[in-house]
């Protein structure tokens, strides 16, 4: 497995998972999101809908609306608790984390033509000691990660179908996003488009 160093604290490995591996979960993913269907999340205030539709697997997932951004057990939509996260996917934090407490959440962005996601940081989460650890499917996305503090340099990484890319330790809380799709690069989904997990630490861990 090559180990690509981005940034103090992010590790890029290309390639991570193989064809079948991929084909396998995009299957064992459109299962779950028939029980846990993409919805549109808005911006905090302005109800300014995002270009990228989401859903979560897991014992909590990420969500934005007119109130804000957290964290809540339940699908916004269907009221039901998210669908596990498949041990395929928890093999992937196993294996790349160093982190000895599993995921809670695992969100899943949708990008179709157009979407993008601007730069941000993922900072709610109580516990910032675990890496984010993300995977990327379908049409390869120009991402960028820079450092923590807002308008800094930023690194660009060309996230190809099967990619997992972890941030953590001094990249926990940087910057980053995905400027757009490159169309045409992969033909995993069948209408194109990227799919995006990413897996979280949420709650800090007892003693
Ligand atoms: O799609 C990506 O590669 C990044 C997604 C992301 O940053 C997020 O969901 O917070
Ligand atoms: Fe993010």
């Amino acid at each position: 497995m090559t180990a690509v160093p981005v940034v103090p604290g992010c590790t890029w490995y290309p390639g991570y998972c193989d064809a079948e591996a991929q084909r396998r979960l995009v299957e064992t993913l459109r299962d779950l999101l028939r029980i846990a269907p993409l919805f549109q999340p808005v911006m905090p205030r302005t109800g300014q809908p995002f270009s990228v539709k989401m859903t979560n697997l897991g014992s909590l997932g990420w969500v934005s609306d007119r109130d804000g951004y957290r964290y809540q057990p339940l699908h916004p939509v269907t009221s039901a608790p998210w669908p596990t996260i498949p041990t395929e996917i928890l093999a992937i934090w196993e294996a790349v984390s160093g982190y000895p407490h599993p995921p809670e959440a695992c969100l899943v962005n949708w990008y179709g033509p157009g979407a993008r996601m601007g730069l941000h940081q993922d900072r709610d989460e109580e516990d910032f000691d675990a890496p984010v650890v993300s995977l990327s499917l379908g049409e390869t996305g120009l991402f960028r990660i820079g450092g923590t503090v807002k308008g800094g340099k930023t690194v660009p990484v060309k996230l190809a179908s099967g990619d997992v890319l972890v941030f953590g330790g001094a990249a926990r809380l940087a910057y980053h996003g995905v400027d757009r799709l490159i169309p045409g690069t992969s033909g995993l989904l069948k209408d194109g488009g990227r799919i995006n997990l990413t897996l979280r630490r949420v709650t800090r861990p007892g003693p």
